[in-house]
């Protein structure tokens, strides 16, 4: 079951960026009554207005950090998908106050605005950079997720269901390593690598997409949704990408970026303690205890010396040819080699 979205309302913030704009076309193939993009960049609307000409998409302009403007947008609405952050690690590193401002006080004002105005659901985007964190990004995305949670410990049966989603690497996403190595190829210049050895989670948008959705149609009070998804090194991304172009440039290493770590972390001992796997996704559920502790005590919980964090080098690892494949459903992908391919 995903969400059912016949008759409802949506607001999307962050909706002209590409997850946004991506979960916008998904939405509008149902029978939606009204969806609403919630962003600060005028032009980017404009050209979406322009481009889509449907009369169920309102445009409302305006800055998750100012509720006021965000409460604009919220009567009436159904479902509130919060996408609108700050996310690029080394822009976050050097300008932490800014991924606060966004991605904390932000989402605050988001979903206090949702369970003021009694909308259904609202669901958080996150990310697996946020378990553990070690740079700005994921630090104010835990938060985040933590702010999430304690709004929802305190809501009732019948008020907003408050939930998060955190998904790994999007692939081919704008800015992403995909992109950078296919570029370096064409161009016949060295792919620079990081640190072969790296792993990342890997998934499509169409996965990250359809997580919100299942997050929508299942979620209980404060729950967080994890799918689950392959990885693969660095290295062999860089190999499985020159194997599908039929090249062999050079790879130069580069040592790690600010912020970086060698593997990521999607849930960890103390999330999967209190998780149910429901096949490609983990449902994390809320700790709703108040902080009197001894009274939850009993024996036989599980324990988590028995776990292991779920993590990029500890999942499925992909081979080349996996990698390769995995590649070749991309369309933006198979678009790059039929255009490379008539060039050679
Ligand atoms: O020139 C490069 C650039 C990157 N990498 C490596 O490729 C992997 C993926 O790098 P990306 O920049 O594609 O992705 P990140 O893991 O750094 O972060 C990405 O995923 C995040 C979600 O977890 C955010 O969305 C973020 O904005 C997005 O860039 C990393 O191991 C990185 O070290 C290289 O080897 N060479």
């Amino acid at each position: 079951m995903s969400a059912n979205l016949t008759n409802k309302t949506v607001l999307i913030t962050g909706g002209t960026g590409s997850f946004g704009k991506t979960m916008l076309e998904r939405v509008l193939r149902e029978d939606v009554r009204e969806v609403r993009i919630f962003s600060r960049d005028e032009l980017k609307q404009e050209h979406l207005r322009i481009e889509l000409r449907d009369p169920r998409v309102r445009f409302y302009l305006g800055d998750v950090r100012d509720r006021a403007s965000v409460d604009g947008a919220m009567h009436g609405v159904n479902l509130v998908f919060h996408a609108a952050a700050l996310k690029q690690v080394p822009s976050c590193e050097f300008f932490p106050m800014q991924a606060v401002m966004t991605n904390v006080v932000g989402s605050h004002n988001v979903v206090e605005s949702a369970v003021a105005h009694r909308v259904q659901h609202v669901v958080c985007l996150s990310t697996d950079k946020a378990a553990y964190p070690v740079n700005a990004m994921g630090m104010t995305k835990g938060l985040m997720e933590k702010v999430a949670q304690s709004v929802a410990r305190r809501l009732e049966p019948d008020d907003t269901v408050v939930s998060s989603v955190r998904y790994g690497n999007v692939m081919y996403s704008r800015g992403s390593v995909i992109p950078l190595f296919i570029q370096q190829i064409k161009a016949n210049q060295p792919i620079t690598v990081t640190d072969g050895r790296m792993t990342r989670f890997m998934m499509s948008l169409e996965d990250a997409i359809e997580l919100v959705l299942f997050s929508f149609g299942h979620a209980r009070q404060g729950d967080m949704f994890v799918k689950k998804a392959p990885a693969c090194t660095v290295e062999d991304l860089a190999q499985a990408l020159q194997n599908l172009f039929g090249t062999s440039v050079p790879v130069r290493t580069i040592g790690m970026r600010h912020g970086e770590k060698l593997f990521e972390t999607l849930a960890t001992v103390g999330e999967l303690a209190h998780s149910q796997d429901m096949g490609d996704y983990l449902r994390v559920a809320m700790d709703d205890r108040d902080l009197n502790y001894e009274k939850y005590f009993t024996e036989g919980e599980p324990d988590e010396a028995d776990l292991d964090d779920y993590t990029s080098h500890n999942t499925h690892r992909m081979a080349v040819k996996e990698i390769e494949h995995l590649l070749l459903t991309l369309p933006a992908v198979r678009a790059e080699l039929s255009s490379w391919e008539t060039v050679t």
